[in-house]
């Protein structure tokens, strides 16, 4: 039997698309590039199959990663897969997001690079994908005739939001740039834009104009905040009234007084904080205390490809570190739908899913 932690619905918030890859995916693409002579093989090997990685070869990792995955169809095939490994573990909403990329070189632009993770989300075929609600019925139609679905009609189904990336590299205009391009995307279910990057590069000033034109126009807001000690810019983010943040790792006496009487909802990442050091071990993480003192927080994986886990994992890892049982982890997993970014109708659908499983759980 599979273990509960697996076969409970979760909902996943804080997923980056290309820290979430394969392992044996990014090895293939990889190999691929090493006998075209575009990278050297082994170097890249080395790197993948490291586990404990600094805060610094993470992010080395990743420039790695963009090399191999910046063309069309590269960042379909990730896509798709990436959706559907969250499904099969039972993640029945997906709030990925991905950081627009433009290379001149591939003929990519943020919107083609956009185009292309959309067609990932087309082209997943074990699961239904809801990913735009008016465009919901005519893909589930044409990937699945109605014939083969009755046979199939207990097919999983997983809820895919997108959420498109700043990172801390770009300038005003790119920020604004991407911003833009998410309005373009609200019917392909792009609901919110995110701060990432490495944490020790940009300022913040340069990318609020940006986020709060994102604000003004509806879009919903996440920021990476705290992975680095950097007082006066926590103080900034949690004053721009964010719709969450993610990590909250350096934060002081000041900033959790704030965060709590904003009550902005924290994604937690247990593996991708012990891994990149930014908190010692699991015992003194801030998970404690928020859960304890009923702030909203919801469990994420950040980059399961390059920290090796699974949501799956993360909720065993809480489990056992801060001895919850199953029914604390279906209520931790479900209260996680007041804060998602998509809409009402979303909402609904996950309150019945969750009560559903409440009913199994009861009797
Ligand atoms: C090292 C550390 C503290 C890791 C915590 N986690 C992260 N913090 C900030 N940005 C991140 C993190 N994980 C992924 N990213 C961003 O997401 C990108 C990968 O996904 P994508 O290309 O946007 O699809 C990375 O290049 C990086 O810009
Ligand atoms: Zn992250």
């Amino acid at each position: 039997m599979e273990e509960w932690w697996k076969t409970m619905p979760k909902i996943e918030l804080h997923a980056h698309l290309n820290g979430s890859i394969r392992d044996s995916t990014l090895l293939e693409l990889a190999r691929e590039l090493g006998d075209k002579g575009t990278i050297v093989f082994s170097d890249f090997e080395q790197v993948i199959l490291k586990h404990d990685r600094s805060l610094v070869e993470v992010f080395k990792l990743f420039d790695l990663i963009h090399l191999i995955t910046t063309d069309h169809k590269t960042v379909t095939k990730i896509t798709k897969e990436v959706v559907e490994d969250f499904a099969a573990e039972n993640v029945v909403y997906l709030e990925l997001r991905t950081t627009p990329k433009r290379n001149d070189s591939k003929g990519m632009s943020k919107e083609s690079y956009m185009q292309a993770v959309v067609e990932g989300l087309r082209a997943v075929n074990n699961v239904d994908v809801d990913f735009a609600h008016k465009l919901d019925a005519e893909a589930i139609e044409n990937s699945h005739p109605a014939n083969d679905r009755n046979s199939e009609s207990r097919r999983k189904k997983i809820c895919v939001r997108l959420l498109l990336s700043i990172d801390r590299r770009e300038s005003t205009e790119a920020a604004m740039e991407t911003v833009k391009l998410a309005l373009q995307m609200k019917d392909l279910g792009v609901v919110g834009i995110d701060l990432s990057g490495n944490p020790v590069i940009g300022e913040w000033q340069t990318f609020l104009p940006a986020l709060k034109f994102a604000k003004e126009q509806g879009l919903s807001v996440t920021l990476h905040s705290g992975e680095v000690p950097n007082s006066e810019e926590v103080h900034a983010m949690l004053d721009f009234l964010p719709g969450r943040i993610g990590h909250a790792c350096y934060f002081e006496e000041d900033h959790w007084r704030k965060l709590k009487s904003f009550k902005i909802p924290v994604e937690i990442c247990l593996t991708s904080n012990i891994r990149t050091e930014t908190i010692p071990s699991l015992d003194v993480h801030h998970f404690a205390d928020l859960y304890n003192s009923e702030h909203p927080v919801s469990l994420c994986t950040d980059d399961m490809g390059v920290f090796s886990t699974s949501l799956s994992h993360e909720y065993r890892l809480a489990a056992s570190a801060y001895g919850l049982g199953m029914k604390e982890m279906h209520t931790l997993a479900r209260d996680a739908i007041n804060f998602i970014f998509a809409g009402n109708d979303a909402k609904e659908e996950l309150k019945e899913i969750f009560a559903s499983v409440s009913k199994e759980l009861k009797a």
